[in-house]
């Protein structure tokens, strides 16, 4: 587990209470104005309205005192009046609170989801951005709303304590200081008690991950298999109780603690309160207090206790809800321009600088080490594939095949040296652009929980309708055959996620991505990193065909790990280490008897 991070100060906590503040309440502005004028109008006479009662509860006292039954009925309208709007508040409080925090959930979650769109896949590699987006996405839809309720809260009790202290300063400014001093260590300890908790919550993030990452492994149909199988679902279980029994034991602890401490220091309190309230009756009694007096002074020290530790016990609260703002905030503030400088006019293509392009793909010298790692996954490549070349690319496992398909897809941005299409840098292409002119198939495509349509549709969607297209995409991804087999064609719900959805075979699924990348049918890049490993021999012949007769006059980029597709290219690169060692004609490198070479003969023994 990490360090918990150094203790910060009662002032730092203070002023850390409220840096968000601001700009949270602009936020919740924004998302819902009027709500919020209302929110704000009903808080403050939510606030005042309570000082009215108990000022109605004395003149019912002294009416009584005074034997006037006109004047006692008059209070007690006067009161039930009163407690009825006070009543109307809240509700229309509650009511505006739970519109306001659907509204403020779905905009954050919205924002959210917005900046996730434009994080690099770097970020979402990298622990630390996906803790804080996984942080800012689990509590979006209830801190946000818990730091606008506390806030008016605070505004709300002020204002009641302003006025309990100025009904009280009439009596005496001595019970005023009692009142204060009286809460103030209650109120200190669950400050940071409070504070305790967050940081328990905070540092442990790592491992709760863990420990949502253990849950979804056991409760996920894509792990059932492999759970049962191998018979490790007792040994994940046990490791995921060990580690919730350690944050129970560590949230336990806390919650005896607060409930201890709150307890005694709650004794202080009550302790000042029956001081001053045998005060006031001794005053009472000798006659220097009223009975309504005695009445109102008693309802304006309880009720000015509960409102001055609700304040200070919603700083514990507003800190946390800081600190969680906090995390949103840099998370939406994360720059993000896929590691680019951005677009530059002067080398936009303008028609005229296009001719005497050199037309392909040209890496330069081009080397590339993953975030964090020592060893480059790339290093000084130099390749030019003129437009319309068929590429295949061979290696052993974990040789950089992929990462160059990453570099090529502008995924990744080069550690050194630059990649160019048609004689363009690609951090100089408009990102969209770029992504309209490739078309890719990975080895671990997705699985869309949704209809055929879609899943095969998202491969261009603005043509997702377009009935020729996506029959000509799933003849040539070879998955029309899986279609008749679906009982509403196109319109079949996939996967078995939802009701009715049906499963596919991991060959069917494979032919589903291919017709998502074959929707792409302007681009002229088209690359397809191991897509047809679930494909039976046959399968694989017949899209390979199928994707010669198409990538006519395109620039193919083809991983496999199968000779008879890799015999088919133009051009086949033989990478190892992170660099290209050999490269020609399938004839040329078995001629060569190199690398390549040996490694056809151990598949062709294979066959045999
Ligand atoms: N996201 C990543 N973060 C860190 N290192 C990575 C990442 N992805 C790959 N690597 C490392 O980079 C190297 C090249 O991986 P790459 O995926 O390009 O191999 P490959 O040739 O495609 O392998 P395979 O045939 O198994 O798909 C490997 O050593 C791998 O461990």
């Amino acid at each position: 587990m990490a360090e918990p991070p150094p203790k910060p100060t009662l002032l730092d906590r203070l002023r850390g209470s409220f840096e968000h503040t601001p700009r949270t309440l602009l936020l919740l502005f924004r998302s819902a104005k009027l709500a919020t004028i209302a929110l704000f109008g009903l808080t403050l006479a939510a606030a005042v309205l309570p000082l009215g009662v108990a000022y109605a509860g004395k003149a019912i006292v002294d009416a009584v005192a005074a034997r006037s039954r006109e004047a006692t009925l008059r209070w007690v309208l006067v009161e039930l009046a009163l407690v009825a709007s006070l009543a109307l508040v809240q509700r229309g409080m509650g009511l505006l609170r739970s519109l306001i925090g659907a509204r403020l959930g779905l905009d954050i979650n919205g924002a959210i989801l917005e900046k996730a769109l434009t994080l690099e896949l770097r970020h979402f590699e990298e622990p630390a951005v996906y803790d804080q987006l996984t942080r800012a996405r689990r509590e979006a839809s209830s801190r946000p709303l818990a730091m606008v309720t506390e806030t008016f809260g605070i505004v709300q009790s002020l204002v009641t304590l302003a006025g309990y202290g100025a009904l009280l300063f009439r009596w005496s400014p001595y019970a005023v200081l009692a009142l204060a001093l009286a809460s103030l260590p209650g109120a200190i300890a669950e400050v940071k008690l409070g504070n305790l908790a967050f940081r328990i919550r905070n540092w442990r993030s790592p491992e709760a991950r863990k420990l949502n990452y253990l849950e979804y492994v056991l409760a996920n149909d894509a792990h059932a298999k492999e759970v049962k199988l191998f018979g490790i679902g007792p040994l994940l279980l046990d490791r995921f109780r060990a580690l919730g029994e350690k944050f129970y034991r560590e949230d336990r602890s806390l919650a005896v603690k607060r409930a201890s401490l709150g307890w005694a220091l709650s004794l202080l309190g009550t302790g000042a309160f029956y001081a001053c309230y045998a005060s006031m009756a001794l005053g009472a009694a000798s006659g220097e207090l009223t009975l309504g007096d005695l009445v109102l002074y008693g309802v304006s020290f309880r009720q000015g206790q509960q409102a001055f530790q609700s304040i200070l016990s919603s700083l514990g609260g507003m800190y946390e809800h800081n600190l969680y703002m906090s995390n949103l905030f840099s998370y939406l503030a994360i720059p993000t321009n896929d590691g680019v400088s951005p677009q530059k006019p002067a080398l936009a293509a303008a028609a005229g600088e296009d001719e005497g392009r050199e037309r392909g793909i040209r890496f330069e010298g081009v080397s590339f080490r993953y975030p964090g790692q020592d060893k480059l996954a790339l290093e000084r490549l130099d390749l030019f594939v003129p437009r319309g070349q068929s590429v295949a690319l061979v290696g052993h496992n974990g040789a950089g095949k992929t990462t160059l398909i990453k570099l090529l897809t502008r995924l990744y941005a080069p550690t050194e040296g630059r990649i160019l299409l048609d004689g363009k840098d690609l951090v100089d292409w408009d990102l969209d652009e770029l992504r309209r002119r490739i078309g890719v198939v990975f080895q671990d495509y997705n699985r869309y929980q949704l209809t055929a349509r879609e899943n095969v549709g998202f491969g261009s969607t603005p043509h997702m309708d377009d009935a020729d297209r996506l029959s000509r995409a799933l003849t040539r991804g070879g998955a029309d055959e899986v279609l008749t087999a679906l009982p509403s064609g196109l319109d079949t719900q996939l996967g078995r996620w939802f009701k009715d959805g049906t499963e596919l075979s991991g060959g069917q699924w494979q032919k589903v991505a291919l017709s998502r990348a074959f929707m792409r049918e302007e681009a002229d890049v088209l690359v397809l990193d191991e897509p047809t490993a679930a494909l039976d021999a046959e399968a694989e012949h017949a899209v390979f065909e199928r994707f010669r007769k198409l990538a006519e006059g395109r620039t193919t980029f083809v991983v496999s790990h199968r000779f008879p597709t890799v015999r088919m290219a133009d051009r086949i690169l033989v990478i190892d280490g992170g660099r290209v060692i050999e490269e020609g004609t399938h004839a040329e490198l078995v001629a060569k008897d190199g690398r390549y070479a040996r490694m056809f003969a151990l598949q062709a023994e294979g066959y045999r």
